[in-house]
């Protein structure tokens, strides 16, 4: 079936994965996983480290006959140091685990969930019956093996669960809805005439270009399958909007409130929605979005709800739970604090000399780390940061924020995501979601209104692991956040400015007690 390699220390075989070591340098890898390839697949010849990877191969081979295998480079898993594969439908011949296995690998995994009878988290995307071609898809988009998020959540959303995900910022949550959400419109395709395309699936967020980002993520991944998408969003013609969902829509990606505007002043057929997501859904059921949302959900039929957000309070899993019957609550890494690998520097600056500061970081070779986003508390603010920045250095430096058109908006962040300007200084429309995968370097000017928006904004300076770094600035008018930020930054171990620590509006808080918001419970199943 397979030679032994090298097996000198250990002759049995190694049936799954994460029993095999990682691979030493020079030595051979597994074509799967990355893991020391300790064995030779016969069929292929390819380096494998257990059973388990070499099944997964041949399945990979069986599943792909129009595609070209190839060797997949080694999957980079950005949170721990280690990714598992658990369990899998498609290959039944590997044993499956015992729960006190499963708990362990989502230790490992640092998964925390709570609920009952919780799907086990699967080892990879060709996992749960998902579309062959939407697996394709994945691969071609690299995403050759799924984050921690995404092995726990895709299982629990295809079972039709409710959730209450949260998850460190940069960790793959996008993917996580937007997976199974294709893989159901994929199958609705095939039961039902091209006459009934009503929506199935509504995804909420709170900012458009978010909903934007969404859509073409979307797009990419469900290239080439029975699934379409409409944007809704402010700015855009309502029109155009209702042409496309009256032609046929499998998805809708919109802001709250142009969604209800559009409900309210056409009749768009809601009866087969029936997954519904709230991305950020702290910042959708703050006021302001909430009553919008609730409206939403109201004019829906019992639908499967997902939500997920880097922060997630206790009140919003009050909400949930009254909302919501046997919801999966599903916690991975550290959510609710800053993102590890983002390095926060925090300065103390005076309001006046904040303009000078951001100028010599900009004109520093050693500080500047273009591209960068710069935020900023006001719309004004950041037309006005953004032209002075130009003037002192002679970059050109542009500005986003909601009193722009929708086309101005578009056109910016196209701009900056392309490279042709390295500097965008914005207001919290940047803040929270966006992907901005070329950025390592945020600078906070102006500190946000809470520590939920400040974990968000540092969270843009890192994708998936990457390194990253976020200077911001602070004084005494800041000083309602005085008590939790030097209580982030303590427990990320970063330096304390001392008129921080000094300040009586910090030594009221006790430092010595870490921000709690992770599950109470670890792997329940
Ligand atoms: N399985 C995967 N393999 C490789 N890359 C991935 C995978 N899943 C997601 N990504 C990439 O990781 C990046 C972060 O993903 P995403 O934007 O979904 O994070 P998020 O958890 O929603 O973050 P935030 O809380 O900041 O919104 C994106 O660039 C995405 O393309």
């Amino acid at each position: 079936m397979y030679s032994v390699k090298e097996s000198k220390h250990d002759l049995r075989v190694k049936e799954r994965c994460f029993e095999q070591r990682e691979a030493l340098p020079g030595e051979p890898r597994c074509v799967i996983c990355g893991r020391y390839g300790e064995y030779i697949c016969d069929q292929t010849d390819d380096d494998i480290c257990s059973v388990e990877c070499k099944t997964a191969l041949l399945a990979r081979i069986a599943a792909e006959t129009k595609i070209p295998v190839k060797a997949p480079a080694r999957v980079k898993v950005p949170f721990g140091d280690e990714s598992f594969c658990v369990r899998d439908n498609n290959f039944p011949d590997i044993p499956s685990l015992h729960a006190s296995q499963i708990a362990s690998l989502r230790n490992k995994l640092d998964i925390c969930v709570k609920g009952e009878a919780i799907p086990d988290p699967i080892m990879c995307f060709s996992s749960c019956g998902l579309p062959e071609k939407l697996v394709h898809n994945l691969d071609a988009a690299g995403y050759t093996m799924p984050t921690p998020v995404q092995m726990q959540v895709i299982p629990a959303s295809i079972s039709n669960r409710s959730l209450l995900v949260s998850a460190d910022t940069g960790s793959g949550k996008t993917a996580s809805f937007l997976v199974p959400i294709i893989a159901h419109c994929s199958r609705r395709e095939l039961q039902q005439s091209e006459s009934k395309r009503g929506p199935l699936a509504i995804v909420l967020a709170p900012t458009r270009e978010l909903c934007l980002q969404v859509e073409d993520q979307a797009k990419v991944l469900g290239k080439g399958l029975p699934f379409k998408t409409a944007l809704v969003v402010g700015g855009d013609p309502l029109a155009q909007q209702i042409y496309r969902i009256e032609n046929g829509v499998e998805l809708i990606v919109g802001t709250p409130g142009r969604l209800i505007d559009l409900l309210m002043k056409h009749n768009v057929d809601l009866t087969d929605v029936s997954v519904f997501v709230l991305d950020e859904v702290d910042c959708l059921l703050e006021r302001g979005f909430r009553d919008q949302a609730m409206q939403i959900f109201r004019a829906l039929s019992c639908p499967q709800v997902m939500m997920f957000s880097a922060t997630i309070h206790p009140e919003i899993e009050k909400l949930s739970n009254s909302l919501l019957n046997n919801m999966i609550h599903i916690s991975c890494g550290n959510p609710g604090k800053p993102n590890k690998s983002v390095r926060q520097v925090v300065i103390w600056v005076e309001s006046k000399q904040k303009k000078q500061k951001i100028f010599e970081i900009i004109k520093s070779k050693q500080h500047f780390k273009p591209p960068a986003v710069v935020f900023v508390s006001s719309r004004v603010g950041a037309d006005l940061l953004s032209e002075a920045i130009t003037a002192a250095t002679g970059l050109e430096v542009i500005s986003i924020h909601g009193e722009k058109t929708m086309k101005e908006r578009r056109e910016r962040l196209r701009r900056f995501l392309t490279g042709e300007v390295s500097v965008v200084v914005c207001t919290g429309v940047l803040g929270r979601g966006m992907d901005l995968v070329k950025v390592h370097q945020v600078i906070l000017f102006d500190m946000p209104n809470s520590i939920d928006e400040y974990i968000h904004q540092v969270g843009r300076a890192s994708r998936m692991g990457k390194e990253g770094v976020a200077i911001v600035f602070v004084n005494e008018e800041d000083r309602k956040l005085f008590g939790e930020l030097a209580q982030v930054l303590k427990t990320a171990g970063a330096p304390i400015p001392r008129e921080l620590s000094n300040s009586k509006f910090t030594s009221s808080v006790s430092l010595g007690t870490d921000r709690k918001r992770k599950l109470s419970s670890r792997a329940h199943s």
